[in-house]
Formats: C-alpha cells, sequence, structure tokens
C-alpha cells in the first residue's frame, strides 16, 4: 500500500509539502536460506509539518525503514529522498552531512554526553559541525521546552524526562526538516513520556517542524497525526487523526492474522488466545495497554 503514491512522477521528489519519501524501498539482511527481508518494495510520503507515528508488530520493520529514510542505514532496492535529493546512492561522507545538517535524531537512551551540561549537549551536534545556533529559534526551543532553569545542569543532575527533554531540544537545535525519534518515550513513565510527547506535539504545531516517530505504544501514537501501521515489511493500513482506542483496536488485529497464521502452519500456540504467545504478541507491553487512557493534550 502506497501512501498519496498518485502524486508521485517517477524519478522525481516533488518540492511540494513531502519531507521524505521512498518509493519501491526493499531492505534485506542476510543472503541465501537466511535472508530477512525486512523491508518489502515500500512506498511512502512523508508530509512536511506533520507528526506521524510509525508502529506495527515487533519485527514489522519500523526500525529499518526509519534507518532507511534517515539514511542510517543503505537499501537493497528502492529510491529514498530528504526533500528534493535522493539519499539513495550519496557516499557516506555526504550522508554524515546530510544527517548532521538536515536531520534531528531522539532515542529511547537519551544518548547526552554525560560531562557536558545540557545547553552544550543541546548545541554539540552544532559544535562539532562548526555551525552558529541560531540564537533566536534556540531560545524559542528552549523555552517552549521549560530548559531555561536547567541548561547547566548536567545529565545526572535531571530526571529521566528532562534529559529527554534536552535531546528533543538537541534534535531541534539546528531547526531540521525533519525529526525522527524512536520510542522517545520508552524509558520513560506516563507522565514525563506525555510531557515529552507534548512537546513534539508543540515542536509540529508551534514551530512547523516535521517528526516521524516510531512507537510501541498506542497512547503515543494518538498524539500523532497520521499513524502507519507496517506488517511483514509493509506498510498495510494507515490512520489519520488516531485516538489509542483505535490504535490499540488496530494492532489487535495483527494478534489475529498471526493467530491465523499459526493455525494455518500448525505452529505451537494454536487456538491461544491472541497476544498469548510471545510471537503472536504485537509488543503492546502491559504498560503500552494501560497508557491507553492517555489522551492528546
Ligand atoms: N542487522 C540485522 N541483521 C539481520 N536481520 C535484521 C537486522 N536488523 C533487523 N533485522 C530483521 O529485520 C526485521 C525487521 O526488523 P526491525 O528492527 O526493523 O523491526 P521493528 O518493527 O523495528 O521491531 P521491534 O518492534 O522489535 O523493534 C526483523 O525480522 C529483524 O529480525
Amino acid at each position: 500500500m502506497s501512501t498519496s503514491a498518485a502524486e508521485h512522477a517517477p524519478g522525481h521528489a516533488s518540492a511540494d509539502g513531502i519531507a521524505a519519501r521512498a518509493r519501491g524501498l526493499t531492505k534485506a539482511y542476510g543472503s541465501g536460506e537466511t535472508t530477512v527481508l525486512a523491508l518489502d518494495a515500500v512506498d511512502v510520503d512523508i508530509a512536511r509539518g506533520r507528526f506521524t507515528a510509525v508502529m506495527g508488530p515487533s519485527g514489522s520493520g519500523k526500525s529499518t525503514l526509519m534507518h532507511c529514510l534517515a539514511g542510517l542505514d543503505n537499501v537493497s532496492a528502492g529510491q529514498v529522498w530528504l526533500g528534493d535529493t535522493e539519499i539513495t546512492g550519496l557516499k557516506e561522507r555526504e550522508l554524515t552531512r546530510l544527517r548532521r545538517d538536515r536531520i534531528g535524531f531522539m532515542f529511547q537512551s537519551f544518548n547526552l554526553i554525560p560531562t557536558l551540561n545540557a545547553a552544550e549537549n543541546i548545541t554539540l551536534p552544532m559544535d562539532i559541525a562548526g555551525k552558529k545556533p541560531d540564537e533566536k529559534w534556540l531560545d524559542q526551543v528552549i523555552d517552549t521546552l521549560g530548559l531555561r532553569d536547567r541548561l547547566k545542569h548536567r545529565p545526572a543532575q535531571l530526571s529521566g524526562g528532562q534529559q529527554q527533554r534536552v535531546a528533543c531540544a538537541r534534535a531541534l537545535a539546528s531547526r531540521p526538516e525533519l525529526i525522527f525519534a524512536d520510542e522517545p518515550t520508552g524509558n520513560l513513565d506516563s507522565r514525563a513520556g506525555l510531557e515529552v510527547l507534548g512537546f513534539l506535539r508543540d515542536a509540529v504545531d508551534d514551530l512547523g517542524q516535521t517528526v516521524v516517530m516510531v512507537t510501541h505504544d498506542p497512547g503515543a501514537a494518538a498524539h500523532s497525526d497520521l499513524v502507519l501501521f507496517l506488517g511483514d515489511g509493509r506498510i498495510v493500513d494507515e490512520m489519520e487523526r488516531p485516538t489509542a482506542e483505535a490504535v490499540l483496536e488496530r494492532m489487535k488485529r495483527f494478534d489475529v492474522i498471526r493467530g491465523q497464521a499459526d493455525d494455518a502452519e500448525g505452529r505451537p500456540g494454536d487456538g491461544a488466545p491472541p497476544g498469548a504467545s510471545p510471537d503472536a504478541s504485537p509488543d503492546i507491553s502491559p504498560d503500552a495497554s494501560s497508557d491507553v487512557s492517555l489522551d492528546k493534550d
């Protein structure tokens, strides 16, 4: 299934509201009998100025999709564009520069440098690139994220939620075209997680940023504008204006399909209720399920 594929003129990325685009994106790991097809000819458009969530069962290809769109991993076939730039085929040095200049990253483990204070962590990528931050923008980011009185603190002196806010500010500091967030609330309690999701939402609504977030949590996905559902390396569904309940219901259908596949192949766990077998689980943790009541701010 493709997203807005009809707009696509073959071989060209449009200059309009598309922040990233993939056509026929295929990624295989290994070779011969042990080949794993992580992405199977995925067509996707990531709209500029929107918050897109990527969900799907464990192993469905979420991280691989993010890594390929961000130029962190090479593709086996197909094409990927960031804005108008086709990144498939770029040399590693060009990719490094492109990631540094045009993409912001947030990870589950905040990836802050322990010896640097919050302010230094926020500007580190720009310092490495030898670029001066736009002070007005940086002030806006710091105030939006409520970090003004935490700038001199080192990561160990900050709560998990505050550390992730610093990571969020770092991702925003260079005003990137696209922010990729991989399970950004995975290490946070639900209150801190909600706070970070609210800031990502604000980054889109108030600062005009574009965010793509991989998550297992329907409550987190409910903060997005659009959820893309991956199954077995393909985009199998999408949901506009998601609610946590609707996302959870959609995820449960992966259980049913996997259960049926298990039945057909006579795998252990036949007849078990959806989600009862570890293999069949869509990887929604009990915590995630309990977060279903979380709603948009
Ligand atoms: N480096 C690798 N070598 C071999 N296989 C890999 C590698 N990385 C991922 N895979 C396989 O590719 C498929 C997709 O993996 P991916 O990590 O993208 O899924 P995911 O949806 O992000 O999973 P999870 O929710 O568990 O993080 C899986 O079958 C996985 O085992």
